[in-house]
């Protein structure tokens, strides 16, 4: 079988692969230092002002210049995709779907550059990248594929039993109008292109706004829209602060649709917003997690502490799906405990573009104080670090972002059990009973993904009584991460989500669309 990369098969890649993301580095980095314009109406747009962005790799490694979107360049946005609205819809669903698919496959061809793009501007490592610009392309696939394959989910329904009339009935599915998707910086391409690609297909147009931190991924995206040949206007990127440009779109009048990816505290404040005005308008909000992993004295402690490492530290846990509580059997605990502390220490830390380095910086310098700041407050709450705590500034790690992983001890009063922390700290808690186990790891607002490591029989108990969209039993290759599309559809239940259906999956679509029941009598 040939390698086929997910998150889940990104642990042993062919040797060519490293090869390629070489090649790619070293051509994407030769182009550094550019000035990255706004996407309006099919037209690179001049913004009155720029931000100067470094990677979190090294802060004097300057990425280049991105414009700061204004209200006013937010108008001009909506307008743009609110001219295009009509013809976009129009198109037949073949069409779209063929442009849709067509962007996906623009962006395979640069998976390598899109992925050492991303490696710089994030700080992920090289398999997490590439994942996520394979994990892009996917979407744009998978979205076109399911369109195509449900004929734009209309569906012809029984005449009404009437005598001397046929009254013929039909259920079509109509797109809202102009769709505003808002992208997190931790899946900057994924998380704005899977949203984009499903508003696309449906046949609504798009204003996108990446995240502060993460302009550039989301420029690039629109480059391969762009020269995928969409018409001008369905497509446009704005980039700039939450506060401004995203505050705007949300208040857009012209804004039909949202789907925003981001934290709860951002996610219910738009929520909110989007139920007010003359008519409620639909906000598909992906929100935070507090993912915990059960594990009990029937597991198989090997994989758990694969699973557990992979999770809780993989891209310094600035996953929504990252591990951050984990509820252990009294009676294996230590011997769990040890096998990830070996495995911490076999993790290699520092820059992220080089293959050695599993574990590169975090996303910027509020993220690398807010790590002090919570080994701080662990410290101060009683809980003991089993591994971990400090900032890493020895020799060029000076220049970026670096923390070392952390494993907590901690009392169950601590308030960090109830806070979404993204970053490599994971909090222990050894229990006596499962159904304790259970009622602690459901005791959040949150729940988007869970891990379950014990005995074949458990399992079923563990996914009839855990509260969380995503769950995995007994993986090696991530106890709570690791979705992808097609094969794990991906949505949180309580705070984590605000619609129950989950991206990528059977019912995902539907939401940017609006039924319309046809009634026709002859
Ligand atoms: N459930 C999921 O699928 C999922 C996936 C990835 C990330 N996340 C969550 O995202 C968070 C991390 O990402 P982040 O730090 O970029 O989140 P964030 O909430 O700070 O920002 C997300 C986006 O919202 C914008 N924004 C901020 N304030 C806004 C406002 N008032 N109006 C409109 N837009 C505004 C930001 O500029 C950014 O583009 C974590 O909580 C993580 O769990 C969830
Ligand atoms: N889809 C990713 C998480 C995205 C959120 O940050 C995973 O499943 O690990």
């Amino acid at each position: 079988m040939s390698f086929r990369l997910t998150y889940a098969t990104m642990f042993n890649p062919p040797e060519a692969m490293h090869q390629r993301f070489d090649e790619a580095m070293a051509r994407v980095s030769a182009g550094l230092g550019q000035c990255h314009e706004l996407f309006i109406d099919g037209e690179d747009c001049e913004a009155a002002d720029y931000a100067r962005r470094s990677s979190p790799i090294d802060s004097e490694l300057v990425l280049g210049d991105f414009a700061l979107a204004t209200a006013e360049d937010v108008d001009t946005a909506m307008a743009a995709a609110s001219a295009a609205f009509p013809a976009w819809r129009a198109l037949p669903v073949a069409e779209r779907a063929r442009l849709v698919r067509k962007v996906g496959d623009l962006m395979e061809e640069r998976v390598y550059d899109l992925a050492a793009a991303l490696t710089l501007e994030v700080g992920k490592n090289r398999m997490e990248a590439l994942g996520e610009a394979q994990e892009t392309v996917d979407f744009f696939h998978h979205y076109a594929d399911d369109y195509e394959q449900h004929a734009g989910y209309e569906n012809a329904l029984p005449n009404d039993p009437l005598e001397g009339m046929v009254s013929r009935n039909r259920s079509v599915m109509r797109p809202h109008g102009v769709w505003v998707v808002i992208a997190p910086f931790n899946f900057p391409l994924a998380l704005a292109g899977g949203p984009v690609a499903a508003a696309l297909v449906t046949g609504n147009t798009v204003v996108c706004k990446a995240a502060s931190d993460t302009p550039w991924s989301g420029r690039l995206l629109a480059d391969c829209i762009r020269d995928a040949g969409l018409p001008a206007g369905v497509f446009n990127y704005v980039s700039g602060s939450g506060r401004d440009v995203g505050d705007a779109l949300v208040r857009h009048p012209l804004t039909a649709g949202i789907t925003f990816t981001g934290s709860v505290g951002v996610g219910m404040q738009l929520l909110q917003k989007m139920a007010t005005g003359p008519w409620p308008r639909p906000c598909i909000a992906e929100m935070g997690g507090k993912n915990p992993c059960i594990v009990t004295e029937h597991a198989d402690l090997e994989r758990a502490a694969a699973g557990i490492v992979r999770s809780a530290f993989g891209m310094g846990g600035q996953k929504c799906s990252a591990l951050s509580r984990l509820y252990v059997h009294e009676s294996v605990a230590s011997e769990l405990i040890e096998r990830v502390q070996e495995k911490i220490a076999a993790i290699r830390i520092g820059d992220a573009r080089e293959r050695e380095n599993w574990l590169g910086p975090v996303v910027n310098t509020g993220a690398y104080d807010h790590y002090a700041q919570y080994i701080a407050l662990l410290k101060a709450g009683g809980a003991k670090l089993v591994s971990g705590g400090s900032q890493l500034r020895e020799g060029d790690l000076a220049r970026g972002y670096y923390v070392e992983p952390v494993l907590a001890e901690a009392p169950l009063s601590h308030p960090l059990w109830k806070q979404e922390m993204f970053l490599p700290i994971v909090m222990l808690h050894r229990y006596r009973d499962r159904t304790e186990a259970m009622r602690l790891a459901n005791d959040t607002d949150m729940g988007l993904t869970a891990g379950f490591y014990g005995s074949a029989d458990e399992v079923a108990w563990f996914q009839e009584h855990i509260e969380a969209g995503v769950t995995y039993a007994n993986r090696p290759q991530g106890a709570t991460t690791g979705a992808w599309p097609g094969y794990q559809p991906f949505g949180g239940w309580k705070g984590s989500g605000s619609t129950g259906k989950a991206i990528a999956s059977f019912y995902y679509l539907q939401q940017y669309l609006r039924e319309q029941s046809r009634t026709v009598v002859e």
